[in-house]
C-alpha cells in the first residue's frame, strides 16, 4: 500500500512477501533511515548504530557492537550478570510474599535495566537518585522516539512543535541524558585514570561495554575515531532501548501463561523433567526446553513489540510486487498484521505455542512470517536484531535464557501461588471497577491493530474468547461491544433511552451538516422531531403503501431491461441494477423525480460512493487525537472537505430547484395521481414547508433540510440494494431454494404479465428467504454505533457515559445459541417461526431496534419482496461460462453497507 504523509511517499508492507522483496531480496535498497529530527536530536545527530544512515560510519560502529556486546562469546561472558540480578530479584519477591502483592511489571523494568546497566556500563544505577531518574525517563525517551514529526514531511510546519511543547520534551530529555552519559563517561575514565596510577591494570577486571569503547577508540583499532557524542549515542543505543520493550515481552509471556493453565501446567512438566529437581537451571537444560523456546515464538508472534519495526527508506527507485517505488519513500513494515495474517497462521488470535513445536519458523528474520525483530542489513549477526534498536538486548537475553532462567527458576516454582494471588488481587482490584472484559491493547491505538476493513469478523472472535460483553478502547474511544441477543436487548430496549445517542465523529460532522440529519443528531428535541417528520411524511406504513404505483413501475422498467438481455443471453450485472433501481425508488418517493441518469446523476452516484466510504471509516486516525495531524498532513482532511462541499453543491441544486419550482414532478404515480387524493407535495415540498414556516419548534434551517436528503440518500439506496444483491446470490447457490421459490410464486400468480404488490401477502416462502438473507447478511453487520449517556450496568459490568457501543448484529445472527447449523442458508426455519427482523427479537436485528432503530423497514422490504418476486418468478438463472452456484464468490466488501466485492453477474432466460 502507498501512502502520502505530506509530500513524503510511504510504502506500508503487511505481507510475509513484500517483507521479504524489502528485508532480502532488495534488502540493500531499503538499507537506509528515513530523517527523522527528533531521532536527530536524541541520538546526537544520528551517530548511534539503529538510525545512523547506511554507510562507512554506520558499518563501523555496527561491528563494534557485535564483536564487543553481543557476539555469541561476549553473551555468554554475561551469564553471571543474568543469573546474580535474576536471583536477587527472587530473593526481593521472597522478602515481599507474606504481605503486599507484587508488581511484576516494575520488578521486571528493574531487572532488565539492572541487567542491561552492568553489562553496558559497568554497574547498577537503580539504586541512586540520578540512575531512578534515568529510568523513569526511558518510558518518555521510547515514546518520544516514536513520535511523527509534522516537519520532517512538511518541513514549513516545523514551528508547529515549538507550538505543542515537543521541541521542549526532546530539549529537556537530551539535556538529562546528555548529563547521565557524561558522567558515566567521566567515570569511566577516571576509574580507569586511577587504575593506571595504582598498579591494578585494566585488563584484570572485566570490561563492560563503555570501557571497551573507550579502549578501541584509544587503540584506534576500527580505523577511525569515534567522538565523544559517538560514543554517548552508541552507549544510549545499546542502554536506553534495552528497558521498555523487553520487560514488555516479558509481561505478555507471564500474562499468557497465567491466562493458559494448560499451556502453564505443560512449561511446566518440561521444565521439571529436564531440571529433575536441580536448583540451578543450565544452558544446556534450556537447549533441551523445546517448549519453552515456543512459548517465546509464539509470545512474540502475538505480541510483536514494535509493531511496524523501525522505519527504513530507499535509496534508489525501485519496483516492488509490480509496483513502483519511487528513490527516498519511507518503508514501514507491519510485522504485527504479517503475524496475525490468517493465510500464514491457523488461529492467528489464538496463543498456541504447539504451533512451533515441529516447525522451524524463527524469529530470527530468515521466516518472514514471524520478524518481530526485522531481518537483513539493518538486523545484526547471529542471533542478534539490530533493526529496533531497544529490541537487540531482549532478544540476546531471551536467547540466552534469562526470562527462561527467571520464570523456571525452583524459587519461582515455590514463589508460583503467590504471583497467582497477585493476579487474582489484579483481577478483583478490577472487578471492583468491573469494567466487562477486555482483549490486551496496545499503547496509543488500543484494539484499533486488531480490527480489520470487516470488522464484525475480527470482533466476533475476540467475543467467542471474550464472552457478549467486551470492553476494547479504539485510541482514546472507550469502546463496549455487545455479542449476544440477550445484550442487545439491555442496551436496546431495556436501556434503550440511556443508549439513544450516537458517538461524535469529526468526519460526519463534516459530511452531515454538523450532525444535522437523522442518523447521527444527538439524542433530544432535534432528532425526535426530524425524525418524526420522516417516518410521518415519507416513511409510515401508509406513506409506503401510497408509494406502490412507483416501485411496480421501476420494477417493471428493470424487468424490461432483463428481458432484453434475455434474448440474446447476456449476462446482466444485478448488482448496478439493483443500486440504480433503489436510488430511483427512493428518489421519486421522496423527491419527486429520480437523480440517477445524465452526467449529473452519474456524477453525483460516483461522489455518494467517495461520501459512504468515507463516512464508514478511511481513517482510524479520527481515534486516537494525537495523531489526528496525520489526517491533515495524508490529505484524508482534505478530501473530507472536498467531499463535503461537492455534495452541498449537489443538494443545494436539489433545493434551489425545487424552490424555483422547476421540478417536473413524477409525483407517487406515473399520471402523476395524488396520494390518496391529498395534495401533489412530496416529502421535499414537506421538509421545505416546515423550514419556510418554521413549523416544528425546532429550529430547521437549509442545512437541515439538505442533511435529511442527504440521509434518505444514503441511509435508503445502498441498504436496500444490498439486500437484494445477497438474496439473489443466496437463492441461485441453492438451486432447490430456488425451485420453492419459484413454484410459490407461480402458484400465487399463475401466468399474470405482471407481479403486483397485491400477490405478495401470499408468499411465505418468499418472505422468509428475506429474513434468512438478512440474518446471515445484515447490511450493516455492526449497525450504527450508540453512547452512553451516562453511567450504567449491563449484564453486571460498568459501563461509563460517553462509552461508544457496537452491536454485532451479524455474530447474533450466526450465534449457535439461537440459531441451527447457523452458517447454512435454510429460509425454512423461519416457515413455522414468528421471529421478524422488526426489533422484537433481539437474536434478528438487521435493523436494530428500539429509539434509534431504522424506520426504513417497510419501505426496505416493500422493494425487496417486489423485486426478488419478480426476477425469481419470471426468470430461469445461469452463471456466465457455465459456473455452478456452489462456486459463487461470496466475499463482502467494506462499506457503510457490506455488498457483494464482487458484482453478481448472471445470465436471464425467460421462464416458459
Ligand atoms: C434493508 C435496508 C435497511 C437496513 C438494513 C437499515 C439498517 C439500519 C440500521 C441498522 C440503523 C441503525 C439502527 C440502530 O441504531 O438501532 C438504521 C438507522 C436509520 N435508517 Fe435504516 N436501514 C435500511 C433502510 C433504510 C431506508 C430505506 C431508510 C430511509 C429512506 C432508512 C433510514 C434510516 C435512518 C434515518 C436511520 C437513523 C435512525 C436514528 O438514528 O434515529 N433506512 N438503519
Amino acid at each position: 500500500m502507498l501512502l502520502h504523509f505530506g509530500s513524503k511517499p510511504v510504502l506500508v508492507a503487511s505481507s510475509a512477501d513484500a517483507a521479504s522483496q524489502i528485508m532480502k531480496t532488495h534488502d540493500l535498497v531499503f538499507s537506509n533511515r528515513p530523517k527523522s529530527s527528533v531521532i536527530n536530536r536524541l541520538f546526537y545527530g544520528s551517530r548511534d548504530v539503529a538510525f545512523t544512515p547506511y554507510g562507512e560510519y554506520w558499518r563501523q560502529a555496527k561491528s563494534i557492537c557485535v564483536l564487543h556486546l553481543l557476539s555469541n562469546k561476549r553473551v555468554q561472558s554475561y551469564q553471571h550478570v543474568r543469573e546474580e540480578e535474576t536471583s536477587l530479584m527472587i530473593e526481593k519477591i521472597s522478602q515481599m510474599c507474606s504481605s503486599s502483592p507484587v508488581n511484576l511489571t516494575e520488578i521486571f523494568v528493574t531487572l532488565t535495566n539492572d541487567i542491561i546497566c552492568r553489562v553496558a556500563l559497568g554497574r547498577k544505577y537503580s539504586e541512586e537518585e540520578k540512575g531512578r531518574k534515568i529510568m523513569e525517563n526511558l518510558r518518555i525517551f521510547v515514546e518520544l522516539m516514536g513520535v511523527f514529526d509534522v516537519g520532517d514531511y512538511i518541513p514549513w510546519l516545523s514551528w508547529v512543535n515549538r507550538f505543542n511543547g515537543l521541541d521542549l520534551k526532546v530539549e529537556k530529555f537530551v539535556k538529562l541524558i546528555d548529563e547521565f552519559l557524561e558522567g558515566v563517561i567521566e567515570e569511566h575514565i577516571n576509574k580507569r585514570k586511577g587504575e593506571a596510577e595504582s598498579d591494578h591494570s585494566v585488563e584484570a577486571r572485566c570490561l563492560d561495554f563503555v570501557d571497551i569503547l573507550i579502549e578501541v577508540n584509544k587503540e584506534s583499532t576500527i580505523g577511525f575515531a569515534l567522538g565523544p557524542d559517538d560514543m554517548k549515542a552508541i552507549i544510549l543505543d545499546v542502554f536506553a532501548g534495552g528497558t521498555d520493550t523487553t520487560q514488555t515481552v516479558m509481561e505478555w509471556a507471564m500474562s499468557e501463561l497465567l491466562k493458559k493453565p494448560i499451556t502453564l501446567q505443560k512449561l511446566q512438566a518440561e521444565v521439571r523433567e529436564v531440571t529433575q529437581g536441580k536448583p540451578e537451571i543450565t544452558q544446556d537444560d534450556l537447549e533441551k526446553m523445546r517448549y519453552l523456546k515456543a512459548v517465546i515464538k509464539e509470545t512474540l508472534r502475538c505480541h510483536v513489540p514494535a509493531p511496524l519495526l523501525v522505519p527504513r527508506e530507499s535509496t534508489r527507485d525501485i519496483k516492488i510486487m509490480g509496483c513502483d517505488i519511487p528513490a527516498g519513500t519511507l518503508v514501514l513494515v507491519n510485522a504485527s498484521a504479517i503475524a496475525r495474517d490468517p493465510i500464514l497462521w491457523e488461529n492467528p488470535e489464538e496463543f498456541q505455542p504447539e504451533r512451533f513445536l515441529n516447525s522451524k519458523i524463527d524469529f530470527r528474520g530468515l521466516n518472514f512470517e514471524l520478524i518481530p525483530f526485522g531481518s537483513g542489513r539493518r538486523h545484526p549477526v547471529s542471533q542478534f536484531t539490530e533493526n529496533i534498536l531497544y529490541m537487540r538486548l531482549p532478544l540476546h537475553i531471551f536467547v540466552n535464557g534469562f526470562i527462561d532462567v527467571y520464570m523456571f527458576h525452583p524459587i519461582f516454582f515455590s514463589l508460583f501461588p503467590l504471583i497467582l494471588l497477585w493476579f487474582l488481587f489484579k483481577l478483583v482490584s478490577n472487578s471492583r471497577k468491573n469494567q466487562p472484559p477486555s482483549p490486551p491493547g496496545l499503547p496509543i491505538i488500543g484494539n484499533l491493530h486488531q480490527l480489520s476493513s470487516l470488522p464484525h469478523y475480527p470482533l466476533h472472535s475476540l467475543a467467542q474468547k471474550y464472552g457478549p460483553i467486551m470492553f476494547l478502547k479504539f485510541g482514546s474511544v472507550p469502546t463496549v461491544v455487545v455479542s449476544s441477543a440477550d445484550g442487545a436487548s439491555l442496551i436496546m430496549k431495556t436501556h434503550d433511552l440511556i443508549f439513544s445517542d450516537r458517538p461524535f465523529s469529526s468526519t460526519a460532522n463534516k459530511l452531515l451538516y454538523n450532525m444535522k440529519d437523522i442518523s447521527v443528531a444527538p439524542y433530544g428535541e432535534y432528532w425526535r422531531q426530524l425524525k418524526s417528520i420522516c417516518v410521518l411524511q415519507l416513511l409510515s406504513n401508509k406513506k409506503v403503501q401510497a408509494f406502490r404505483n412507483i416501485r411496480e413501475e421501476e420494477t417493471s422498467i428493470m424487468m424490461q431491461k432483463i428481458k432484453d438481455a434475455s434474448l440474446d443471453s447476456t449476462p446482466v450485472n444485478l448488482s448496478e441494477m439493483f443500486v440504480s433501481l433503489t436510488n430511483d425508488i427512493v428518489c421519486r418517493s421522496a423527491f419527486g423525480r429520480k437523480y440517477g441518469g445524465g452526467e449529473t446523476g452519474k456524477k453525483f452516484k460516483l461522489l455518494l460512493g467517495e461520501f459512504l466510504e468515507l463516512l464508514n471509516g478511511g481513517s482510524l486516525v479520527k481515534s486516537v487525537p494525537c495523531l489526528s495531524w496525520i489526517n491533515r498532513v495524508n490529505g484524508y482532511d482534505a478530501r473530507v472537505d472536498r467531499v463535503a462541499r461537492e455534495v452541498d453543491e449537489f443538494l443545494e441544486g436539489v433545493v434551489q430547484e425545487r424552490l424555483d419550482g422547476a421540478v417536473e414532478k413524477y409525483s407517487c404515480g406515473s399520471g402523476g395521481e395524488t396520494i390518496d387524493g391529498e395534495s401533489r407535495e412530496d416529502f421535499l415540498d414537506i421538509l421545505l414547508k416546515i423550514y419556510k414556516d418554521n413549523a416544528t419548534g425546532v429550529t430547521m434551517d437549509r442545512d437541515s433540510v439538505k442533511a435529511i436528503i442527504l440521509d434518505v440518500f444514503s441511509a435508503g439506496t445502498d441498504t436496500t440494494a444490498t439486500v437484494a444483491e445477497w438474496a439473489m446470490a443466496e437463492i441461485l447457490r441453492h438451486p432447490i431454494v430456488l425451485k420453492k421459490l419459484q413454484t410459490e410464486i407461480r402458484g400465487v400468480v399463475g401466468g399474470k404479465e405482471q407481479i403486483s404488490e397485491d400477490d405478495l401477502a401470499e408468499m411465505h416462502y418468499l418472505k422468509a428467504v428475506i429474513k434468512e438473507t438478512l440474518r446471515l447478511h445484515p447490511p450493516i453487520p455492526l449497525l450504527v454505533p450508540r453512547e452512553a449517556r451516562e453511567d450504567v450496568k449491563i449484564m453486571g459490568y460498568d459501563i461509563a457515559a460517553g462509552t461508544m457501543v457496537i452491536i454485532n448484529a451479524w455474530g447474533i445472527g450466526r450465534d449457535p445459541a439461537y440459531w441451527d447449523e447457523p452458517v447454512n442458508f435454510m429460509p425454512e426455519r423461519f416457515m413455522d417461526s414468528s421471529i421478524d427482523f422488526k426489533g422484537h427479537d433481539f437474536q434478528l436485528i438487521p435493523f436494530g431496534a428500539g429509539r434509534r432503530g431504522c424506520p426504513g423497514i417497510a419501505f426496505a422490504v416493500a422493494s425487496n419482496e417486489l423485486v426478488l418476486a419478480n426476477l425469481v418468478g419470471k426468470f430461469d438463472w445461469q452463471f456466465p461460462d457455465g459456473a455452478q452456484g456452489k462456486e459463487l464468490d461470496m466475499t463482502e466488501c467494506p462499506g457503510v453497507a457490506v455488498r457483494r466485492k464482487i458484482p453478481l453477474l448472471v445470465i436471464p432466460s425467460p421462464l416458459s
